[in-house]
């Protein structure tokens, strides 16, 4: 995951491959609760690990659940079998309405039945996303309910014991969230059943008032009832859904979660966008899905993608293009429907979203949030109660997209990155700037890594930092800093001379013959990994920081053979979402085009004690003298050797660090690359 302040895409210009969809939030969490309710053991396989999993999890830990992550990844949970182990919590929910809303309908019920007192909360947003509904029904079945802020609102505080009226049908309204609805049908089979308050069996009938949105939803929710043993009637207009008497969770024993449909939509997105030679395939949801955001695929081919469907998998490629303006009743979709908007950009003409006013209760009001963030792209928006029209947009501008904790609004607004492929636009194309783009967490960590998996960027677009200098001037810490910070790559063009020098050496090859060094690279067996150089599967990194190895690189990197013989290695480093590259002559022969240069310097005193200082923090013996002399010569044979010498390129920024700390000097550089990035400060 980036954990960035902000992660920039370069222009992006096609797609294919193949990504597996982490599993759906909306069954993730379901399943969760179910099972914390039914009796014994249930394994999930598959289950979305997301900050909204993440508390639910927590959640129900507190509630007394067992829950344990297998080594197989399978989460194992022993159910409280309808029966409160704790009957005080307080628990912190985060901006989960998909644990929310179903843990404030369970513990309501059992708070009231069983008697206990429970506080729900969760961050800031969350206490501004209304549950009154929700609370209203559960207060007239008799379940005592406070809010403890605004009314109508979490933090909420249920409490217990309290005689409940089941005589009557439960009423809950449906046009505002279907979460109020589905909450009710997870928690009432909990009195259904009879029993836990010393009343008989009896039906439970909810009656919808308003008319039911999001019905997909709900019938993940029936579905999901079904496999936990709990049979729901509903009538053919979704308004009435009887629970019958007797209804008791009996846990499946094994459930499998699908993927993520509402996920799925970027990456079809992708395709119908920029899979204009081979398909991106996308495992984990297709036609036997019972998540309604797989309909997703029907709005897609609407606009011109190409689909074909499997079971579980879909393949999609580019058909229209530009893609097909839309005029669509969204309210079936109303998460993937966010795709769509980004979509519009790249069709022939006018959008329009209908019936999507829940997005204005979301993680954030979302029809404001994508108007305002569509705009700044320059792209012509209008919006309504319940409606948002887009245009296409022919002259797009580098943005910087604020993305308001809003998973959804980080992941579909990756899309923009594509406008290279509008037609005239190639040689315009210009990044987009994704500010926080940890927010998701929520449902999708990996979701850039996956993308970045499938998409392809021209060389010259991804973006090259270099960072040249003398021996401990302190490059390497320094890359890694600014690496982590903007998300990038790192090429430690160094660890290539010392892994060079040092299997020259074990071959019992002369390091002065330059020829036979740079026949030897094509043959090494090198593999990087986080940090760690592995030749011939041996991980050498210890030996390559050694200065004797330092010294054979020096020898080796003299040759003009083995500089080219590296060459081709080094470029290869150029990857998505761009690259540190730390070395001699990154700057002047690697990467000249490089959009920021550093030549970081500091004096030859503070660079020996900085090498001393490090080799003794090792255990290392060194000796300060030496050290300083040994620098010295190799600055000296780096600087004078004819192949790419050490040297500043003529447009680097030079940096004497010799009074700065690591972090002033990260600061420093990272102030330098906003100036040389194209977005709005
Ligand atoms: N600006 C700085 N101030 C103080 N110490 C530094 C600074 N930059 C790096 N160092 C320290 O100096 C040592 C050498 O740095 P390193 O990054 O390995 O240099 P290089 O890659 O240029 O050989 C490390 O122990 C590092 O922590
Ligand atoms: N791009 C590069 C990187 C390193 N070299 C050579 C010259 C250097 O003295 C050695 C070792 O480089 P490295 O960056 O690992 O060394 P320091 O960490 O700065 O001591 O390799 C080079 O010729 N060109």
């Amino acid at each position: 995951m980036y954990k960035t302040a902000y992660l920039d895409l370069p222009p992006l210009r096609g797609a294919a491959g193949t990504v597996s969809l982490p599993g759906s939030k909306s069954i993730s969490n379901r399943v969760l609760l179910l099972a914390g309710l039914s009796e014994g053991e249930t394994l999930v396989h598959d289950l979305l690990d997301s900050d909204d999993t993440k508390v639910m999890i927590a959640a129900l830990r507190e509630l007394g659940c067992e829950l344990h992550h297998r080594d197989d990844g399978v989460l194992s949970v022993i159910g409280l079998g309808g029966r409160l182990r704790q009957k005080q919590a307080q628990l912190f929910l985060g901006n989960a309405g998909t644990a929310m809303r179903p843990l404030t309908a369970a513990l309501a019920v059992l708070a009231a039945t069983q008697g206990g007192q429970f506080e729900l909360s969760g961050v800031p947003r969350m206490h501004e996303r209304p549950i009154g509904d929700l609370v209203d029904a559960l207060r007239a079945l008799g379940c005592p309910i406070d809010c403890l802020g605004q009314e109508g609102y979490p933090p909420l505080r249920l409490r217990g014991p309290a005689p409940l009226s089941l005589t009557a049908p439960v009423q809950v309204r449906g046009d505002v969230s279907s979460q109020f609805l589905t909450a009710l049908l997870l928690a009432l089979p909990l009195v259904a059943a009879g029993g836990v308050d010393g009343q008989a069996p009896r039906d439970i009938v909810i009656e919808v008032t308003g008319e039911l949105i999001s019905k997909p939803y709900v019938q993940i929710t029936l579905d999901l009832l079904a496999r936990f043993g709990v049979q729901v009637q509903r009538d053919a207009d979704w308004q009435r859904f009887v629970i019958p008497a007797g209804s008791r969770y009996a846990s499946p024993g094994v459930v499998h979660v699908e993927g993520d449909a509402s996920s799925a939509s970027y990456f079809v997105a992708l395709g119908a966008i920029a899979a204009d030679q081979a398909p991106v395939r996308i495992e984990g949801v297709g036609s036997s899905s019972v998540q309604g955001d797989v309909r997703f695929v029907e709005a897609a081919q609407a606009m011109g993608a190409a689909v074909t469907l499997g079971p579980n998998w879909l393949e999609v490629r580019r058909g229209a293009w530009p893609l097909r303006a839309l005029d669509l009743d969204c309210n079936h979709i109303p998460d993937a429907a966010m795709t769509l908007a980004v979509m519009a950009l790249y069709a022939d003409g006018p959008t329009v979203l209908r019936n999507i006013a829940s997005w204005r209760v979301k993680e954030t009001d979302r029809i404001a949030a994508m108007a305002t963030e569509l705009r700044k792209l320059g792209a012509e928006v209008e919006e309504g109660p319940d409606w948002l029209r887009v245009f296409p947009l022919q002259h797009w501008q580098p943005a910087a997209i604020h993305t308001y904790d809003d998973h959804r609004v980080a992941m579909c607004f990756s899309l923009a990155a594509f406008n290279g492929l509008v037609p005239g636009r190639s040689e315009e194309a210009v990044p987009v700037r994704i500010l926080d783009p940890q927010c998701v967490a929520k449902t999708f960590p990996d979701y850039f890594e996956t993308l970045f998996s499938v998409v392809q960027a021209r060389p010259q677009d991804i973006p090259v930092i270099t960072i040249d200098g003398p021996t401990a001037s302190g490059k390497g810490t320094l890359t890694d800093e600014v690496a982590r910070a903007l998300g990038y790559g790192v090429l430690d063009s160094g660890s290539l001379y010392r892994v060079t020098g040092l299997a020259a050496h074990r071959a019992g090859l002369d390091l002065n013959d330059g020829a036979a060094v740079a026949a030897l690279v094509p043959t090494l067996d090198l593999r990087f990994e986080e940090g760690r150089v592995l030749l011939d599967e041996e991980d050498v990194s210890n030996e390559l920081r050694q200065e004797a190895t330092g010294l054979m690189a020096s020898q080796v990197g003299a040759h003009p053979p083995v500089r080219q013989a590296l060459h081709q290695l080094q470029l290869d480093f150029r990857r998505l979402p761009g690259l540190v590259a730390d070395g001699r002559d990154m700057g002047t022969a690697i990467f000249p085009d490089a959009s920021l240069k550093v030549f970081l310097t500091a004096s030859a005193a503070t660079r020996a004690e900085r090498r001393f200082n490090q080799l003794i923090s090792k255990g290392v013996p060194a000796k300060l003298d030496d050290l300083r002399a040994d620098l010295e010569a190799r600055d000296a044979r780096d600087k004078t050797r004819s192949a790419s010498p050490l040297q500043a390129a003529a447009d680097a920024i030079e940096l004497d660090n010799s009074a700065h700390s690591v972090e002033a000097s990260k600061d420093l550089v990272l102030g330098w690359w906003q100036t040389k990035r194209p977005f709005p400060h």
